[in-house]
């Protein structure tokens, strides 16, 4: 049954904002997840975001199982390779790293999936993934070869990630790579936001409930947010329902 993508819609036709929790299977450990979980589930955060840009192979399958006993919330994959798709998820971004012009990331690791998609049930959502420079030399830049598109270049920005719409994915996700320096900025996302009819995620960085709200405010859907809990749970006192 596919229900994430239409829910993620009509939250956002109730104007309700959504966050993501994400878990790098190789920065944690299976003993430390109900405890974590058990963190995420008195917190405002609506999904579990679950992938790395360098993962171990069968380690995102065990973890999500782990996950899944322990919260009712969605478990999205988000992953930087082939190697992290399990069926025990409810969905899967499968993301076009359209800021790129390495065609392995997109569309080559894409067909390479299929097989293994073929055999789940998880939920296909496209995505179309736009690195932004945020201060330092980022994990996905490094896996892939290619470049994060220039800050200060907001137009090339708008219209790569128009393009992505137009060509019928169905979320944006404005990535400034995992513990930026600075998130991705308030002109950034709102310029993004404007130019399109699809929703919009935005993550890197992010690490005080203030900037949650000026994402929020500036016109993401959903923010994504990694570092901040694995270097201090204590982030999530601040985010309790
Ligand atoms: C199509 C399939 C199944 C795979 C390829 C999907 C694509 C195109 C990925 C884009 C490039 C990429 C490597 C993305 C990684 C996204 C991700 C999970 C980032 C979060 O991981 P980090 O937090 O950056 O990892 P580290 O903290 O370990 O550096
Ligand atoms: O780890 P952080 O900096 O929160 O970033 C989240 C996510 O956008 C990384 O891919
Ligand atoms: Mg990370």
């Amino acid at each position: 049954m596919e229900y994430i993508f239409k829910d993620i819609m009509s939250s956002i036709c109730l104007q309700e904002k959504l966050l993501a929790v994400l878990i790098d299977p190789d920065k944690f450990s299976i003993e430390n997840i109900e405890g974590f979980i058990g963190k995420v589930n008195r917190s405002i955060a609506t999904h579990v975001f679950v992938g790395g840009s360098t993962v171990g192979v069968n380690t995102t399958d065990v973890l999500v199982e782990e996950i899944k006993k322990h919260t009712k919330l969605p478990v999205i994959l988000f992953p930087g390779d082939v190697t992290q798709i399990t069926d025990k998820a409810n969905a899967i971004l499968f993301l076009s790293l359209i800021s790129g012009r390495n065609p392995e990331y997109l569309i080559g690791k894409h067909v390479e999936a299929v097989s293994k998609l073929r055999k789940t049930n998880l939920e296909v959502i496209p995505t179309g993934y736009v690195l932004i420079e945020s201060g330092k030399k980022t994990a996905v830049e490094r896996v892939t070869g290619t470049s994060p598109m220039l800050r200060s270049n907001i137009e090339y920005i708008v219209d790569t990630a128009k393009t992505g719409e137009l060509l019928g994915m169905k979320l944006i996700y404005l990535e400034g790579g995992s513990g930026a320096i600075y998130p991705i900025s308030k002109e950034i996302v709102s310029r993004v936001k404007k130019s399109l009819q699809i929703p919009l995620i935005v993550g890197g960085g992010i690490r005080s409930k203030k900037e949650i709200e000026e994402a929020y405010s500036a016109g993401a859907d959903l923010v994504v947010i990694g570092t901040a809990f694995e270097e201090d749970e204590s982030f999530f006192d601040d985010l309790i329902k």
